[in-house]
């Protein structure tokens, strides 16, 4: 695992925004997993920038997005998809059936899940997963749990992830208590993958991820076994590690 630790929250997006960027310059075809939270806004910025300067051409890439709530509708404001629009999608050149975001609205729950992965698998996978971290050690919606080796899925959030999202909805109480998620059998299929973590808050679950041992408890940190993983965190997150 390399581990970049930069000095604030723009450096560590910058950072970011170039490996994306790098990606899709030597592989105009890239298949993109991609992140929603604070976390990747700044990386998101940084992308748009370089697009209208015509550093980068998203024309040919795919993207698929980690995880959506269960029961939201897409025009929800605080759905993921209006986020991606809202924040990426719609200031850069990707094409709109080349976007693909979980549906939370539905109907059948496990054929959304199945669909979603044989869509992923048939363009070949992820080339370059990007990931933020919960402050519990989640990746994508998967909390931690007894069983991590699972793919596309239903997950009952956990109080915490609750709480810590509860700021991007007008009351804690219409925060879903359920969401559909990308699972880490998945993400570990990725090519690359880059996990991105800014703010003291992230700290405790950096320090676990990155401690050696892997703990279902703490989902972020199967990731030491996969072989093409970058973190980039800023210098609170990574208060409690040795620089490397
Ligand atoms: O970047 P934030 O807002 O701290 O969120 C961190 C993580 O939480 C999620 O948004 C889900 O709760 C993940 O998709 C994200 O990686």
């Amino acid at each position: 695992m390399r581990i970049y630790i930069e000095e604030d929250y723009v450096s560590m997006s910058k950072k970011a925004a170039l490996i994306v960027a790098s990606q899709i310059i030597l592989n105009p075809k890239s298949v993109l997993g991609l992140a929603t939270g604070s976390t990747p806004t700044g990386m998101y910025q940084e992308l748009i920038e370089m697009y209208k300067s015509k550093e980068v051409d998203f024309s040919e890439t795919t993207t698929f997005n980690l995880d959506e709530y269960y029961g939201l509708e897409r025009e929800h404001k605080s759905s993921y998809y209006t986020y991606m629009m809202d924040v990426f999608f719609k200031y850069i050149n990707v094409q709109k059936n080349q976007i693909h975001i979980l549906n939370g609205k539905a109907q059948n729950v496990v054929t959304e899940c199945l669909a979603y992965e044989e869509l992923i698998n048939s363009v070949g996978g992820i080339d370059l997963q990007i990931l933020g971290i919960g402050a519990n050690g989640h990746i994508g919606f998967n909390e931690p749990s007894k069983k991590l080796n699972v793919t596309t899925h239903l997950v009952q959030l956990t109080e915490k992830t609750i709480q810590d999202n509860s700021r991007f909805f007008d009351r804690k109480e219409d925060v879903p208590r359920e969401a559909i998620s990308v699972g880490i059998a998945t993400i570990m299929k990725a090519k690359k993958i880059v996990l991105l973590a800014s703010g003291r808050n992230k700290a405790e679950a950096i320090m676990e991820m990155t401690s050696g041992y892997v703990n279902t408890q703490v989902p972020a940190s199967i990731l030491q076994t996969h072989s093409d993983v970058t973190l980039i965190i800023d210098k609170e997150a990574g208060v409690l590690i040795e620089s490397v």
